[in-house]
This record gives structure tokens, sequence and C-alpha cells, in this order.
């Protein structure tokens, strides 16, 4: 654990920046000011950094909380701002690169996988769709016109107006092809190119397992990244774990002279005069700053860190809605369940109409298959997790509680036999989590995975940059643009703290 722990920030300094809340989001925007000279504390109510990307160890595993699916981590282009966030602080992470993003496992025996090489999915696919080839590159080509317009730039706030202007001037082709997508939905070029209703159900698949939406809500912007950059970059499990990002954000932070101080739970955020200057912990302790970051989401930040709910937010909570939280099954196996050539990333699935019901889409990670260190030897590590409300386990008692635990935990695992057959006779650790897990241990309201539009809107168009109505105020992290998944919050990290340095006129 950091010395900051022992030590303690001052409680007289007047901090450039307070971050709320040390998730990807957090920390990138703390590091990202750090790097610059600001003087920032980050104050987190856990016991170790990462939030939704952190880890916990159980019997010589290291699970990870979230998904293991990572972007970011490319050694090429703008848009590998793990890599870049990292190497702000001087930091790098070794990674394994995964040769299949994920291995589907459809209804009507849909069964294929993402290569990491573009054309080899692509052949995969059109085997599948042979009438649909033309349709087929015609969509995914769409998307790499937005990944490279977006590689082509610097990657920063489009709250100022000076990188902006900037952005045009050098890359205008770049900049009118991301203005034409920043207001579609995936669901308007799918339907466009392709008119199969299975291949039609493929892609809105392709979409719901990240976003956690069809095709018809997901932006354009974010399937262009998704779908090319784990062609380009790929994706790459970093040496260690997930929970290793955070952990050497934090090390580059404190290098650089700023602290991050945990068990620190902010409950107010202090306001002079309409204007945020500080906030106030659960102990009553109290700590000032010039700009003051919220990383905790926009349901958790206003109403709650703040009284006022500004008209702003409401409009935004009438678009956006808060997605489910996951049911969550981290197992320990022994090697010997674990057929020949499997693939680490998985999404089962049984009937089309039920995709979104929970319980019915099934992720599965099984990191040790690129990171065997990560458990102990002649074991592996399986994460299995489906969507699941908080409503639906308002139990009356603990008994009560862990009984339907055990329930949803034996659903899930007889639904990872389809790709584990004796998986039930060889499991010799079992975690799970629930969404009350998730609200209590990230923080999160109902222990959601982030905002998904609660109707069909125009894209991102909608979705809030870091400045808040509030002056003084930012948010960073899965509740401002571009949205959930740690490149995602990685990139609102960099234009949170790009906006703060500007106004901290650093
Ligand atoms: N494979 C992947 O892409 C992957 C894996 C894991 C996580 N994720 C993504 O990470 C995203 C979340 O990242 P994020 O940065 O938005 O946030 P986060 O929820 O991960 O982190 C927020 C942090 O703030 C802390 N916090 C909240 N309220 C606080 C308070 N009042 N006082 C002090 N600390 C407080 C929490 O403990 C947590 O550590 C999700 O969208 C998820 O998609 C993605
Ligand atoms: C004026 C104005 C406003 C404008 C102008 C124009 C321009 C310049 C524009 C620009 C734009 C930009 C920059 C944008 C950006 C964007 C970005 C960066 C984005 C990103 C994205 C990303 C993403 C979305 C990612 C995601 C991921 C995820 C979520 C993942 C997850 C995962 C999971 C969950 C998985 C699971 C699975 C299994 C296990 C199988």
């Amino acid at each position: 654990m950091p010395s900051s722990l022992d030590s303690g920030p001052d409680q007289t300094i007047n901090y450039d920046a307070i971050v709320i809340g040390s998730g990807i989001g957090g920390l990138v925007t703390a590091t990202q000011l750090a790097a610059k000279g600001a003087n920032v504390l980050v104050l987190e109510r856990y016991l170790i950094p990462g939030g939704s990307a952190g880890y916990f160890e159980r019997s010589g595993y290291r699970f990870d909380v979230g998904a293991s699916m990572i972007f970011g981590f490319g050694d090429r282009g703008t848009t590998n701002l793990l890599t870049r966030a990292l190497a702000a602080v001087d930091q790098h992470l070794e990674t394994f690169p995964d040769p299949v993003q994920i291995h589907y496992h459809l209804p009507q025996n849909l069964d294929l996988k993402v290569h990491r090489d573009y054309e080899k999915f692509l052949q995969e696919l059109i085997s599948l769709f042979p009438y649909e080839r033309r349709g087929i590159r015609q969509f995914y080509d769409t998307c790499w016109q937005i990944f490279n317009s977006l590689n082509s730039m610097e990657l920063l706030s489009l709250e100022e107006l000076g990188y902006l202007a900037r952005s045009f001037w050098q890359h205008p082709g770049s900049c009118f092809r991301l203005l034409q997508y920043l207001p579609r939905n995936v669901g308007d070029y799918a339907r466009r190119y392709i008119k199969d209703p299975i291949l039609l159900k493929f892609i809105d698949m392709e979409c719901y397992c990240w976003s956690v939406v069809p095709a018809a809500q997901t932006p354009m912007i974010n399937a262009g990244m998704v779908f090319s950059d784990r062609h380009y970059g790929g994706v790459n499990y970093p040496k260690g774990g997930v929970g290793q990002i955070a952990l050497k954000l934090v090390e580059g932070l404190e290098a650089s002279g700023s602290q991050i101080r945990y068990r620190s739970r902010v409950n107010k955020i202090v306001l002079e005069q309409g204007t945020a200057v500080g906030v106030q912990l659960a102990t009553g302790e109290t700590y000032r700053g010039q700009q003051i970051i919220s990383n905790a989401t926009r349901w958790d930040t206003f109403g709650h860190l703040v009284d006022e709910v500004p008209p702003a937010e409401a409009k935004w909570r009438q678009r956006y809605t808060k997605s489910p939280s996951f049911l969550s099954l981290h197992l320990g196996v022994k090697a010997e369940a674990l057929p020949t050539n499997l693939d680490c990333h998985h999404i089962l699935l049984n009937n089309w109409d039920e995709i979104a019901e929970p319980g019915a889409t099934v992720f599965v990670s099984i990191p040790t298959l690129l990171d065997p260190s990560l458990a102990p030897p002649g074991h592996h590590i399986v994460h299995a997790f489906t969507p699941s409300w908080v409503k639906d386990w308002q139990v009356r008692s603990q008994t009560q509680y862990n009984a339907q635990k055990q329930a949803a935990a034996q659903k899930l695992i007889s639904r990872l036999q389809q790709i584990i057959p004796n998986l039930d006779q060889h499991i010799h650790h079992m975690e799970v989590g629930t969404p009350r897990t998730h609200r209590r241990f990230l923080g999160r309201q109902d222990g959601t995975y982030g905002p998904i539009p609660s109707r069909q809107l125009w894209g991102l168009v909608g979705m809030p940059f870091n400045r808040t109505a509030i002056p003084g105020l930012y948010c960073v992290g899965d509740s401002t643009f571009p949205g959930q998944g740690l490149n995602a919050v990685a990139f609102s990290g960099f234009a949170c703290a790009h906006r703060v340095a500007k106004d901290l006129k650093l």
C-alpha cells in the first residue's frame, strides 16, 4: 500500500485539483494534471484504486472486478489511451495480445470468432452469410473511417475552443467526418448495408456486449472505436491483471508529487457562493481545491455530493437511464477442466429475443489463458457475468440472499458447461457478486454499469462533456462523453484534465 496512507494529505493546502474517486477516469485526469505540474489530491473511499477496474485476491487467485477485455494498449496511433496515460507519468505495463477478441456462441448454432486479424474475421463472417458479402464489408469499413479519423488526431477536450480550431485546421477531413457520425447510431448503418435479419441480430450482439444496448441505440463513434481497434491496437491483457493499470497510474501520480488517500469517502462537495471550492469526508475532514472533479457517477454526484440537481442534469436524466448491474461469478477451477484451444473471451446466448433479459446473455473471461500467474499452478480463473437488476435482489434476510446467490450461481455454472463441459466437478473456489455487491464496493447507484439511452437518441450528441452547471465542478468517467469502457473513460480523463488545466492556466 502506498505511503500516502500513513502520512495523509495536508488540510491547510489549497490543492490545484481534488479528484473524488480513483476509477480509471479519475486516475487519468489526476495523472495528466500531475504531469502538467499541478498539485492533485485523489480521495478514494475503498482500500485500493481502480474502481470497476480493480481486483481482489482470494485463495491464491487474483480476480478482476470487471471485464478483462481491455482496449487502449496499442503501440501506435493516438487512440491507445491507456498506453499514453501510463507513459505520461513514466509508467509502462507489459501486456499479452489476445488473438481472438470474442468467441460467440449464439442461437441457431451461430458460432464464430472475432479474430485480431481483420480479414480473417471478415472471411469467417462472410462464410456464414455469403450473400451479405458486400454489406458486411461496407458496414465494418464504415467503422474504420471513424477509427482512422480519431486515430489521426490528438484526443483532448471538445470543450476547448483552441483545441477544436487546431484540430479542424490540421485535420479538416477527420473532423468533418467525426461531426457527421456524432449524431448517428450503429443501427442506421447496419440497416443501410445489411438485410439478413439474423446478421442484423448478430450486429445487435456485437454492440450489446459492450454498450448493453442494441445497435439502434449504440453511438456510431463508439462502435468505430471498438470494431476497428480490436484489429488495430488489439485487445491486450495487462500482465498481473487489470488492477495493475490503476496501481501503475498511482505509482506515476505519486512520483509526480501528487497524492492519493484511501478509505476517504467524500460525502459533500463544499460550495461557496455556488462555486465548488472543496470537499468534506465522511470523517468530517475538509480539503480545499481550486477545481473539484467527481469520478462518481452523475447520479451519485448530483443530489448527493451536491444537494442540487441542476436543470441540465435533470434533462440528462430524462434522456439517459441507469443500465443494469451484473451478477458476477468468479471461479477458480482445476486446469484439467478446460478443453484445449479454448479462447479467453466468450459470449453465450440461447434465444435472440432474450438478448437483454437478465441472465440471458452470459459474458465469459478466462484471463489465466493469457496470464497464468493470476492463479495457483494447475488452476485457472473463469469469470462469468450477466446483466442483473438491483431490484431483483431486495431480499428479506441474509439467508435468503445467500440462497438466491447460490441458485443464481448454479444457473450460470450450467450455462458455462456449454463451453467447459465438466466444470461443476472442477471448481476449487467460488465468489458470487450481485448488483448489491457492485453498489457497495464500487459506490455506484444500484450497482449500475453506466448510463444507457432511455430512448433512441442522436448518437453521442446528448452525452455531456466534463464541465458541469456548477462552476469549479467537473465530472469524469462513464457518465461523461463518450461513455462506458476503459478506453472511453481514459478519453474522458484526458479531456477533463485538458479542460481543467486550461481553467487553472497551467
Ligand atoms: N474491459 C473494460 O473495458 C472494462 C473493465 C473494467 C471497467 N471498465 C469500465 O470502467 C468504467 C468505470 O470507470 P470510471 O472511471 O467511470 O469509474 P469507476 O466506477 O470505476 O470508479 C469510481 C471510483 O470512485 C470511487 N468513489 C465513488 N464515490 C466516491 C466518494 N463519494 N468518495 C470517494 N471515492 C468515491 C469508487 O470507489 C471508485 O473507485 C465502466 O464504464 C466500465 O465499463 C471497463
Ligand atoms: C464540435 C464538436 C462537438 C465536435 C467536432 C467533431 C470532433 C472533433 C469530434 C471528436 C470526437 C472524439 C474525439 C471522440 C472520441 C471518442 C472515443 C475516444 C471513444 C471511445 C470509445 C471506447 C469505447 C466505447 C470502448 C468500450 C469498451 C467496452 C465498454 C468494453 C467492455 C467490455 C466488456 C463489458 C466485455 C465483456 C465481454 C466478454 C467477457 C466477452
